[in-house]
């Protein structure tokens, strides 16, 4: 395929490329390519912590870091790709060929999750782990390889296709890639779970892993089509080389001759890199000047991405203590995170066409940089929203015992009235069935219960475990064995209620559910918890032929301990005689109160990402768009380390003060990477290299017009911070 002409001359590239109302039609393929591919990468990570934990087995802690380390690879292989298109290949081909290596990784994920390949007693679990590990593994690092490699070409070749007339027309299309990346990412992350809650397999059917795998490989394949699709109509920069060595070669030089001339007798020069004249044209050391500047201006940026990727762990880990409920909707507490592409899609278009023309008829000038600073500091705010509503979780959260204390509660499984003083305290009096409506606490594991019943009366001096809640199940005769049992310690897990139930009874109770099966319960004794998710449970218990059900509402995040009282009649229903003991109240802040977070952190994120997208494109040299790209998404990869690092070492005891302490650091960095801004000089990294190479081109020996082009360069890096201002619009 010939290149087409190059359209930083002003004209249209020649052959098919038309424009459609100013825009290359070329860019419809490469939006699409984004929107597949993007619903292939995030469809298959919404998954695959899941599919870490419930199919390959693995405990929570090894299941988070790999799927953390996944994420970060993801974000450091951008390099790798652009060297390779910046230098070798070119952005077309280098897509094409790690698009093919990305849809083999997802193929590998889907095939990795059948497991009736390896199930060989047909008894729906695999029985050769170390196949579905191995093949997994490989499977995401061709992932990391492809999604990471691709990611900095798709984004500078849709770049390339506009040309200079076209600055308006490019950074409109710098939304829509972000658009369509979140429109893949919101659809993809709503229906990858729903395809894993179905059941699949040919010996027997278990959760579809596969098929949650295999949706996003398919949409990978489609992507590669369709950006094939599109050849005929691209511009395609030629690749320069090997530029990345070049340039490595060229600092090095630099630097090793500014070494050797370090006496006073040598005279200064503008700037280090200008110690590679020697050897080196000035065209690429003009163009390592402009790449060094903008990478400089990166290195305070990864803050703001730690913040931003805390949305998946800390965020919904706060959702899971608060109560999804919005009436016609139930929210599960990782469903929250849909919440950010839904607003990046109705937020990029109310900024471009709205809030950015509003503030530049003001006559204000909103520069790129100035864009991502406001950006930083919104995202600071959602973590000020964040603390505040974690200060209002905390209000409503149950008092766990500290390692020194001990909570307790009773539990009257007797048809008698029992007065229970423990220690010192004031007796508590128990009527038949019932249970004690606080815990008592204790700073001793020792403690003595004087506990009389009738005529009966107890004195014993019982152990209990330090750290713990108990309850002490006081039995119909006070002489007989008293109970202990451990209650939750902690809230359940993502939201769900702890249930379980203690038979008062002398008989046995079958108690089941459609959700849960709680089992044989022994005469005076108990179930193990289950968990259920929110809504209305029926219960229904079974004791020899009789029979009856009892109905319950339940929240998000309870535990309950249901008795069935000694004298159960087993009436129609057992609603009015089965007793409950709340031990872990619902949770009652609505998770709506995370909207404003939500919002802030968006509305973050697309002055800051949307920007930093497309300013990394315009102040990169011909030969490093993509590089710059790279370098770009590697402040991600940062941010994400920075979460796992921090996450380690800032062990505070509270999580709103986390929360202001990330806010904090996001705020102080901001103030620098705004003094950083001050100082930088926007550039046309195109008009500049167009004045090196016009001296090269009118005469190889006239020096003077190439002193000009330096004249020039110079001038541009000391032009006042109101003019790069002017410029930069
Ligand atoms: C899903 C996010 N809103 C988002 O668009 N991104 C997070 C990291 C960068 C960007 C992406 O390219 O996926």
């Amino acid at each position: 395929m010939a290149d087409k002409e190059d359209p930083k001359k002003g004209k249209r590239s020649k052959g098919t490329s038309k424009e459609v109302c100013g825009y290359p039609l070329s860019i419809f393929f490469i939006v699409v390519n984004e929107f597949c591919e993007r619903f292939s990468y995030y469809g298959m990570r919404a998954v695959l912590v899941l599919y870490f934990k419930y199919f390959l087995r693995w405990d929570d802690d090894l299941a988070t870091s790999i799927y953390h380390t996944f994420v970060a690879l993801c974000y450091l292989t951008p390099i790798l790709g652009a060297i390779v298109a910046d230098s070798w290949l070119g952005k077309f081909k280098t897509i094409i060929y790690l698009s093919i290596v990305y849809a083999i990784g997802q193929v590998a994920m889907a095939v990795s999750a059948i497991h009736d390949i390896t199930d060989t007693d047909r008894d729906g679990t695999p029985d050769n782990m170390t196949f579905h590990v191995v093949l997994s593994m490989v499977g995401l690092l061709l992932i990391a390889l492809g999604t990471g490699g691709i990611k900095p070409c798709v984004a500078a070749f849709g770049g390339d296709q506009f040309g200079d007339h076209q600055e308006k027309q490019r950074r409109t299309f710098f939304s829509v890639f972000y658009l369509c990346i979140n429109g893949g990412s919101l659809l993809s992350t709503i229906i990858t779970p729903i395809l894993r809650a179905q059941n699949c397999g040919i010996y027997s059917k278990q959760k579809c892993y596969s098929l949650a795998f295999g949706v996003p490989a398919a949409l990978m394949m489609v992507a590669l089509v369709v950006f094939i699709l599109g050849s005929g109509m691209y511009y395609k920069a030629k690749p320069q080389g090997n530029i990345m060595l070049d340039v490595c070669k060229c600092i090095g030089f630099a630097i090793k001759n500014r070494y050797r001339h370090r006496g006073n007798q040598y005279p200064k020069r503008k700037h280090w890199m200008d110690w590679a004249e020697e050897k080196y044209e000035k065209l690429l050391i003009a163009q390592i000047k402009m790449v060094l500047k903008v990478l400089f201006l990166y290195i305070p940026l990864p803050m703001f991405w730690t913040l931003f990727d805390q949305k998946g762990s800390r965020w919904t880990l706060q959702a899971t203590t608060m109560n999804g409920d919005f009436g016609l909707l139930v929210i599960q507490p990782d469903q929250m995170q849909t919440v950010n592409p839904i607003l990046i899609l109705t937020l990029v278009p109310v900024m471009d066409s709205l809030i950015y023309p509003l503030i530049k008829k003001c006559g204000l000038n909103f520069t790129p940089l100035k864009r991502m600073t406001v950006g930083m500091i919104l995202a600071a705010l959602a973590f000020v929203c964040a603390a505040v509503v974690q200060l209002q979780i905390d209000k409503t959260l149950p008092v766990f015992p500290s390692a020194s204390q001990v909570q307790l509660k009773l539990l009257n499984m007797g048809n008698k009235t029992v007065t229970v003083q423990l220690q010192d305290n004031e007796p508590a009096i128990l009527a038949p069935a019932q249970v004690s409506d606080e815990y008592f606490v204790f700073d001793t594991d020792q403690i003595t219960v004087l506990a009389t019943a009738g005529s009966t009366t107890v004195h014993r001096g019982i152990s209990f475990t330090k750290g713990k809640r108990q309850k002490l199940l006081l039995p119909l005769d006070l002489n007989k064995e008293w109970v202990q049992i451990d209650d939750l310690n902690s809230k359940p897990e993502e939201g769900n209620n702890a249930i379980r139930f203690v038979n008062g009874k002398n008989a046995e109770v079958n108690v089941s559910s459609a959700v849960a099966n709680f089992g044989i319960i022994q005469p005076f004794h108990y179930s193990n918890y289950s968990l259920i998710k929110n809504g209305k449970v029926t219960f229904n218990l079974q004791s020899g032929s009789e029979s009856c059900e009892y109905s319950r509402d339940f929240g998000f995040g309870s535990s309950f301990t249901f008795l069935i009282p000694n004298n159960l009649t087993f009436g129609q229903n057992c609603q009015e005689e089965i007793t409950s003991a709340e031990d872990i109240k619902p949770n009652s802040v609505h998770m709506a109160l995370q909207i404003p977070q939500y919002f802030f952190i968006t509305a973050g994120e697309v002055m800051f990402s949307v920007t930093g997208l497309e300013f990394s494109y315009s102040q990169a040299p011909s030969n490093m768009k993509a590089v710059l790209q790279a370098g770009w998404l590697f402040t991600v990869a940062i941010g994400n380390f920075i979460v796992l690092i921090v996450a380690e070492l800032a062990k505070l005891p509270k999580q709103w003060a986390e929360y202001v302490l990330f806010a904090s650091l996001l705020v102080a960095v901001c103030i620098i990477f705004s003094i950083m801004a001050y100082f930088y000089t926007y550039i046309d990294p195109a008009e500049i290299e167009a004045q090196f190479k016009k001296v090269d081109d009118d005469d190889e020996d006239d020096k003077s017009k190439q002193q000009k082009a330096e004249i020039e360069m110079v001038k541009r890096d000391s032009v006042s911070s109101s003019e790069d201002d002017e410029k930069s619009k």
